[in-house]
């Protein structure tokens, strides 16, 4: 009989996580998923369960990654938060399990993993769909994503200038003394995003706040809010005017209202063009709507496993 899980928890986690590890294993992990090669990965789109008292959703996001041994499920539960409320926007818990024997061998905190994640994979986007000697990068939202992004797009990049906007002065405010580094402050989405290379839209809006008319040509937007079939953050004409890009088509088709209710087609996967099947179009305004995967989760929490179990048997 298997013995009990191992917890692994927030704190661990953050100790155990590093981007430059990260990265790697994700750029691969969306090659492989959109090969759609069962033996590489089987993830299909989240199911999500209503939380209706509450104004949100759980997500369940099982993978099974065969030639990896991999077989974990991540629990999400995201909520479209009133403004003020002190409660979280999405908490996670990653099980990851033994795929021969079926037993979970591990508990994790899901949410150092979905931030570490999300932005790294918004950070793969960037470098494979920005336009070369891309200077501004622009933050819109000021919540656990804006810092993560932050984190991995000034340790990936050197952009000249990093702007933020938060709808409140306080949320700005307390992203400038987390962050430390140099950053831009703004009063308006406008002033954020005129002239800006990058976008990152990481806030909890269920209406656009990026409108096509501030967004200069030829800019990469990474769009990681507004993950539900009638929630946006992006408007009609930014969608219309730019090659979209998604995570998971399947996954884009089903939960993102910015492609659903624009009617914008998905160009491509991220994986497709990490596969080289499908071109990264520089040039153009891009956007990479992300909706989060399982995939991604997986080879997170595999890492962290495996990190952990080398320092618990180097002790
Ligand atoms: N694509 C993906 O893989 C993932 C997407 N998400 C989504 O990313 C978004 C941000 O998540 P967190 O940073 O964890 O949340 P958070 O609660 O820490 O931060 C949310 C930010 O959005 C702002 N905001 C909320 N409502 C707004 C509105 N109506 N207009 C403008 N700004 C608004 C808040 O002031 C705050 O700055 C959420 O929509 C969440 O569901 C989160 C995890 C993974
Ligand atoms: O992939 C993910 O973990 C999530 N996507 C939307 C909210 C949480």
């Amino acid at each position: 009989m298997a013995g009990p899980p191992v917890v692994i928890w927030e704190r661990e986690v953050g100790r155990l996580l590093r981007f430059k590890d990260l990265v790697p294993r994700l750029e691969d992990a969306l090659g492989k998923f959109s090969r759609r090669d069962s033996s590489e990965v089987v993830q299909p789109v989240r199911s999500a369960v209503p939380l209706q008292k509450h104004n949100g959703f759980m997500g369940l996001m099982p993978t099974y990654m065969e030639n990896d041994g991999v077989l974990s499920t991540k629990f999400a539960c995201f909520y479209k938060r009133k403004e003020g409320s002190s409660l979280p926007s999405v908490q996670a818990t990653v099980v990851l399990l033994d795929p021969e024997y079926g037993n979970v061998k591990a508990v994790m905190d899901g949410e150092v993993i979905t931030a570490m994640r999300t932005a790294a994979v918004s950070a793969i986007s960037a470098k494979l769909l920005m336009c070369p000697g891309a200077d501004v990068l622009a933050i819109l939202g000021t919540g656990k994503q804006a810092l993560s992004h932050y984190s991995v797009f000034t340790e990936m990049f050197s952009f000249k200038e990093v702007r933020v906007w938060s709808r409140t002065k306080q949320g700005v405010d307390r992203f400038l003394d987390s962050v430390g580094g140099p950053v831009k402050g703004c009063g308006s989405v406008e002033e954020a995003v005129r002239g800006a290379d990058v976008i990152v839209t990481v806030t909890g809006s269920t209406e656009p706040v990026l409108f096509g008319q501030w967004v200069k040509p030829g800019a990469h937007i990474a769009a990681v809010g507004a993950c539900r079939p009638d929630w946006r953050e992006l408007d009609d004409e930014l969608m219309k005017n730019a090659v979209v890009y998604a995570d998971s088509r399947e996954g884009a088709m089903t939960e993102s209202g910015d492609v659903i209710l624009s009617g914008a087609e998905v160009f491509a996967e991220l994986g497709d063009v990490i596969n080289g099947t499908k071109a990264a179009h520089r040039e153009k305004t891009t956007v990479f709507k992300s909706l989060g995967m399982g995939v991604e989760d997986a080879v997170s929490a595999k890492l962290v496993f495996d990190q952990w179990t080398a320092q618990k048997f180097h002790l």
